[in-house]
C-alpha cells in the first residue's frame, strides 16, 4: 500500500464533531490524506452554541508540537483558533521549519455568535502568522477585523484581497462569501489575481464548522501536491456536497456531511 501524504491540523475541539480538529480530521480522512491534529483549547460547545472555553497551557501545545514533529512531518499544516500570542509564537518556528504549504482559517467567532479569539489576538495574527500563510480562509466578518474596513460590495473584497497579500503579506486569500446575501461566491486572491467560485446558497441552517471543512480541505489538497487554485477548486465541491446533504444532527444548527463528497465522487482511496 502507498504511503499517504499527512495533513496537520493545530486548532480548537468540538466534543460534538462538527467543527475545529475533529471536523478537520473527517475532512482529511474524506480527501484521501491521513490527519494528525493537535489541540490549542478545549471548547465545550455543540449545535446550540459554546458552554465553555478552556486554553491548554502552553507547555501542553509544545509537548504536543514536538510529539508530532520529531517523528513523522506533515505535508501540509493548517491552523484554526488559536487564542493567544503566546501559542502563535510557539506554533511559528514549527511551521517555518516544516516548510510546507500553510492555510489559517482565522477563527475568531464561532456560528453561533461566541468569541473564540480576544481582540489583542486579532492584531497579533496579523503580526505573526498571517505573512508566513500560503492561504488564508476569513469569512467577511474575520477579514473586517483584518483590515479594519467594512466589506460590503466587490469593491470592498477586491481591496481586502489587496489588503491581505500587499499590506499583510499572505501568498493566497480566499473570502469567503457565505456570510452576505445571494449566491454563495468565494473569491480568491494571489499574485496571480483574482478567482471567483459561485455555488447556489442552500437553505439549511446546518452550517456549523463550513469555515473548518473548507480550509481543512484546501490542506489536505495542497498536502497532494496540488495548487492553491486546484485546492480551492475541490474544497468548493467538498463544501457545497456536505451542505447540500447534511446529516441533520443536533438540536440548533447543527453539522454538515463530512462524507457526501467522497460518496457522491465515488471516490475510493487507497
Ligand atoms: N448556505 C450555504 N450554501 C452554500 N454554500 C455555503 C453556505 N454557507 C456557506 N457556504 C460556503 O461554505 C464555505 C464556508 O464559508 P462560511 O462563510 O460559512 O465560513 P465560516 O463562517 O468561516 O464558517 P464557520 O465559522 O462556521 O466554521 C464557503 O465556501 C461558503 O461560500
Ligand atoms: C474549535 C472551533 N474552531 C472553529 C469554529 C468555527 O466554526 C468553532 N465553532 N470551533
Amino acid at each position: 500500500m502507498k504511503k499517504p501524504n499527512i495533513a496537520l491540523t493545530i486548532a480548537g475541539t468540538d466534543p460534538t464533531g462538527g467543527a475545529g480538529i475533529m471536523a478537520d480530521l473527517k475532512s482529511f480522512h474524506a480527501s484521501g490524506v491521513y490527519g494528525m491534529a493537535v489541540a490549542t483549547s478545549i471548547v465545550s460547545q455543540n449545535s446550540l452554541g459554546v458552554q465553555d472555553v478552556y486554553h491548554l497551557p502552553i507547555e501542553v501545545l509544545e509537548s504536543q508540537l514536538n510529539s508530532v514533529f520529531e517523528d513523522e512531518s506533515p505535508q501540509a499544516i493548517k491552523t484554526g483558533m488559536i487564542a493567544s500570542e503566546e501559542m502563535m509564537k510557539m506554533i511559528k518556528p514549527y511551521i517555518l521549519q516544516s516548510n510546507v504549504p500553510y492555510v489559517i482559517d482565522p477563527v475568531m467567532v464561532a456560528k453561533s455568535g461566541d468569541a473564540l479569539m480576544d481582540d489583542e489576538g486579532k492584531q497579533k495574527l496579523i503580526e505573526t502568522l498571517l505573512p508566513i500563510a500560503t492561504v488564508v480562509t476569513p469569512n467577511i466578518p474575520e477579514a473586517e477585523d483584518i483590515t479594519g474596513f467594512n466589506i460590503e460590495t466587490v469593491d470592498d473584497i477586491n481591496r481586502a484581497g489587496a489588503f491581505f497579500i500587499n499590506e499583510v503579506g499572505s501568498e493566497g486569500v480566499v473570502i469567503k462569501g457565505g456570510h452576505l446575501e445571494g449566491d454563495a461566491i468565494d473569491y480568491l486572491f494571489t499574485n496571480k489575481g483574482v478567482t471567483t467560485w459561485n455555488s447556489e446558497r442552500f437553505d439549511t441552517k446546518h452550517t456549523h464548522g463550513t469555515g473548518c471543512t473548507f480550509s481543512a480541505v484546501i490542506t489536505a489538497e495542497l498536502a497532494k501536491g496540488h495548487t492553491i487554485e486546484e485546492a480551492v477548486n475541490t474544497a468548493k465541491r467538498f463544501i457545497s456536497l456536505a451542505i447540500q446533504h447534511t446529516p441533520e444532527i443536533g438540536k440548533g444548527r447543527g453539522p454538515v456531511n463530512h462524507f457526501a463528497y467522497q460518496k457522491i465522487e465515488g471516490l475510493d482511496y487507497e
